[in-house]
């Protein structure tokens, strides 16, 4: 199906040449307002690049370019648009080493997650080839001789947001469903990560061939962010973020009248029950607390362990917590790098400050070097303390004990967050029954709670969202809207 030169890995994705100062609308090209960002390594802190910073203005223009472009698009044929996306995802593989370190050493992340970053935006965009595809209409039940049908319609232009932590996976899979879906979208990454959350995307389309003026690129801020949101062209935003900004972008949106989708924080329990296997659990608890920093909006936030089982659970945990390497993710040689910026750093350090002076017992690290920070295990949290209420968004490890299930399920359901949840023990019904009372959106048995296979629905409750998800089967429910059609052989006669 693909007609991918073979040539493709010959050359680079990733050339500084192409987006130094400018913003992706089409073509490549200077912000109106000439704003220019550097994107820093923060395990360097060395300047990677330097991309064009868009303001309002630029929002403006690429949204109505955007808005003109869009019906073209939903018009080309299924199997050129499908593809298309095949062909992205070609040229993804056929990069994947050089797309890899570069999302490593623009987050901060260890290869290990910047690799997985790009399988699953590989397979984000084979499942959108696939989503091309599928049916997008059902026949309705009708009165004899009337056709009565609904078919999903794209919205139109969608804007997409998305965060500092996993870039390009959380900026594709909303660009990738919404351009399969046949809108045209303008993508605003975090300006921490243009490259890994933006401008990579841009130049797999661009390789791909698909049709200049559908996707457009401008790394920017917050007030970047909110013109996108105001933006009369725009008629959906998918964001994901924290749940202040989530907060902003839904007033805007609302006031706008334009759909909005939200993947937001969560303070995600990982509930270890007595009869569970120790080695096991630590080992999940690790994970789901460490890896990429705790930079993670699933991230295994509330570790709450049977007391029968916290003494010996906290004393394994510093063991492993004392293992693991932090260093310059670029090297390969680490389990942990650095943390994206001070700011986030100093959050997090507070928080483990505020809760050791509430009387949370520090077991080891607490500690940190510039941006690295020492992985943490923070034990005898209660409600009450930072560690235990509030997302940290940081290596630490934050647990708590209880003496049953009715108490565990107390303590996980307090938060004001319902994202992701997960429950070990060795007997599978209880854990089960267990779960389903967690008000969760994505709840794992037997395992931790930094989970996602792209084909599941993603998304959470409470304040970790607003009743949607994406990925899989959740696209043509966010990405499209319904329309019914009806028609007969000639116009009926009415009674007046
Ligand atoms: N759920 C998740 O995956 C994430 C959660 N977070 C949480 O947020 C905290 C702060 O991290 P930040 O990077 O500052 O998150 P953030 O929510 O401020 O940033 C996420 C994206 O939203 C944009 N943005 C910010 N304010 C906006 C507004 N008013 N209108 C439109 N767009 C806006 C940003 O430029 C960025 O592209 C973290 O400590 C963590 O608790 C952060 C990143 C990802
Ligand atoms: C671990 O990879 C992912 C991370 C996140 C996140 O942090 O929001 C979301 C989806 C992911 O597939």
């Amino acid at each position: 199906m693909s007609r991918l030169p073979q040539s493709q890995s010959t050359h680079a994705l990733l050339d500084e040449g192409l987006w130094e100062g400018k913003l992706f609308s089409g073509a490549w090209q200077a912000p109106l307002a000439g704003g220019r960002t550097a994107v820093i390594e923060p395990a360097t802190g060395h300047c990677l690049t330097i991309t064009g910073e868009a303001r309002a203005e630029d929002i403006t223009q690429s949204a109505a370019s955007a808005a003109r472009h869009q019906a073209a698009w939903e018009a080309v044929a299924p199997r050129q648009r499908a593809d298309i996306f095949l062909r992205a995802a070609q040229v993804l593989q056929a990069h994947a080493d050089e797309c890899a370190l570069f999302i490593a050493r623009e987050t901060g992340g260890i290869l290990l997650k910047a690799h997985h970053e790009v399988r699953e935006a590989v397979l984000f965009l084979q499942l959108a080839a696939g989503q091309v595809m599928q049916p997008h209409g059902l026949v309705l039940p009708s009165n004899s001789g009337t056709l009565s049908y609904a078919r999903r319609l794209p919205h139109g232009v969608v804007g997409v947001i998305s965060p500092f932590n996993f870039p390009l996976i959380l900026s594709i899979r909303s660009v990738a469903a919404a351009l399969a879906a046949g809108n045209a979208v303008v993508l605003k990454p975090d300006p921490q990560t243009p490259i890994s959350g933006g401008f990579l995307i841009a130049r797999l389309f661009e390789e791909a061939g698909l049709p200049a003026g559908v996707l457009h690129v401008l790394p920017g801020g917050a007030h970047t962010g909110a013109a996108l949101c105001a933006d009369p062209h725009v008629r959906m935003i998918a964001f994901t973020g924290s749940t202040a900004a989530g907060r902003k972008v839904a007033e805007t949106a609302g006031r706008n009248l334009k759909k909005v989708a939200l993947e937001l924080g969560g303070k995600n329990p990982l509930i270890v029950l007595e009869d569970a296997d120790l080695e096991r659990a630590l080992s999940c608890a690790s994970w789901g607390a460490f890896l990429h920093q705790g930079q993670i909006c699933m991230a295994s936030g509330l570790i709450l362990v049977h007391e029968s089982l916290v003494e010996r659970f906290v004393e394994g945990l510093v063991e492993r917590t004392r293992r693991l390497r932090v260093g310059d993710p670029a090297s390969g040689e680490v389990e942990l790098g650095p943390m994206i910026n001070e700011n986030q750093l100093v959050r997090a350090h507070q928080m483990v400050l505020d809760s050791v002076g509430a009387g949370a017992r520090l077991q080891i690290g607490g500690r940190y070097e510039g941006l690295f920070y020492q992985p943490t295990v923070l034990s005898h949290l209660k409600p009450g303390m930072p560690a235990f209420d509030r997302e940290l968004f940081g290596p630490v490890a934050c647990v708590a004990s209880f003496a049953s299930d009715e108490e565990a399920i107390e303590l996980a359901n307090r938060s004001e967050y319902g994202l992701a949840a997960a429950v070990i023990s060795r007997s599978v019904g209880r854990a089960m029954s267990l779960g389903a009372r967690l008000d969760c959106g994505m709840l794992h048995i037997n395992d931790q709670t930094v989970n996602d296979d792209c084909v599941n629905p993603f998304g959470g409750r409470g304040n970790s969202g607003n009743g949607s998800s994406m990925n899989g089967p959740a696209n043509w429910d966010e990405f499209t809207q319904w329309q019914w059609v009806t028609v007969k052989e000639t116009p009926p006669q009415y009674p007046f």
